[in-house]
């Protein structure tokens, strides 16, 4: 009968990566798809950037918007400090059931917390349910018409500080000129952009950091 996508990566990991092992987890899922079918997933060019971004910051509190397989949320978990607060957003249940999986198979469930709903729904409350004051970096690679209103809404709930780190991946393909536009013309914010490459394409790509800096 039909196997749906999401079923397809969350096998290919089950076949060929080992448990517990995050690197092979990623090797895997990108082996995918560069080779049999392509998805969504930020990919190993984008990916190293944001190894390197995650390694710099060395967050104690991390927000994740969009889980989608859990392939940035196993990236990112296994570069943090075993204090770090890490929390992740998903509202389709079949995609967070996959992501839970995919994040089992690398041994990083206990360095994760996914949370299944919607981001505006979420960021409100998440002071209160789970005691996070302030995130040190937040990965936004939801939908992209979200990151601007997301964003502010980050910011009226107090849930950003002077040196909270976003990264948002796809300003230019699918884009988010809207939220761009805004961070660069506001004063709070030190952006700059890594080129790359959309994932597993040769398209033009850019991940997006913002350093705030007041
Ligand atoms: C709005 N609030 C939300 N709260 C919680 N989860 C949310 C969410 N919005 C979306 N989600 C979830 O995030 C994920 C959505 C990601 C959207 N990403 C894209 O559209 C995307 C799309 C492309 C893409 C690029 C080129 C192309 F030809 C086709 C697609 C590349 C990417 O890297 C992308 O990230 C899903 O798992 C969805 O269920
Ligand atoms: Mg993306």
């Amino acid at each position: 009968q039909f196997v749906s996508l999401r079923q397809r990566i969350l096998s290919a990991v089950q076949k060929n990566a080992t448990r517990g092992d995050p690197r092979s987890v990623i090797r895997a899922i990108d082996q995918f798809c560069s080779q049999k079918e392509w998805a969504m997933n930020v990919g190993n060019e984008k990916g190293c950037i944001l190894d390197s971004v995650v390694s710099e910051v060395n967050p104690a509190t991390v927000l994740e918007l969009g889980t989608y397989c859990g392939y940035s949320t196993v990236r990112i978990a296994s570069l943090l400090p075993p204090y770090a607060k890490f929390i992740t957003l998903e509202f389709n249940p079949d995609f967070a059931a996959v992501a839970r999986q995919v994040i089992a198979w690398a041994g990083l469930e206990d360095k994760v917390q996914l949370v299944e709903g919607a981001s505006s729904d979420w960021i409100p409350k998440i002071k209160e349910q789970f005691g996070i004051k302030t995130f040190d970096l937040v990965f936004l690679d939801h939908w992209k018409e979200h990151y601007l209103s997301d964003t502010k809404l980050m910011e009226e709930c107090g849930l950003l500080r002077k040196g909270s780190v976003l990264l948002a991946d796809n300003v230019i393909c699918p884009g988010a000129p809207d939220y761009v536009e805004y961070v660069r013309s506001s004063p709070r914010y030190k952006s700059h952009y890594f080129r790359s490459h959309l994932e597993y394409t040769k398209a033009e790509e850019n991940l997006w950091y913002l350093g705030i800096i007041e």
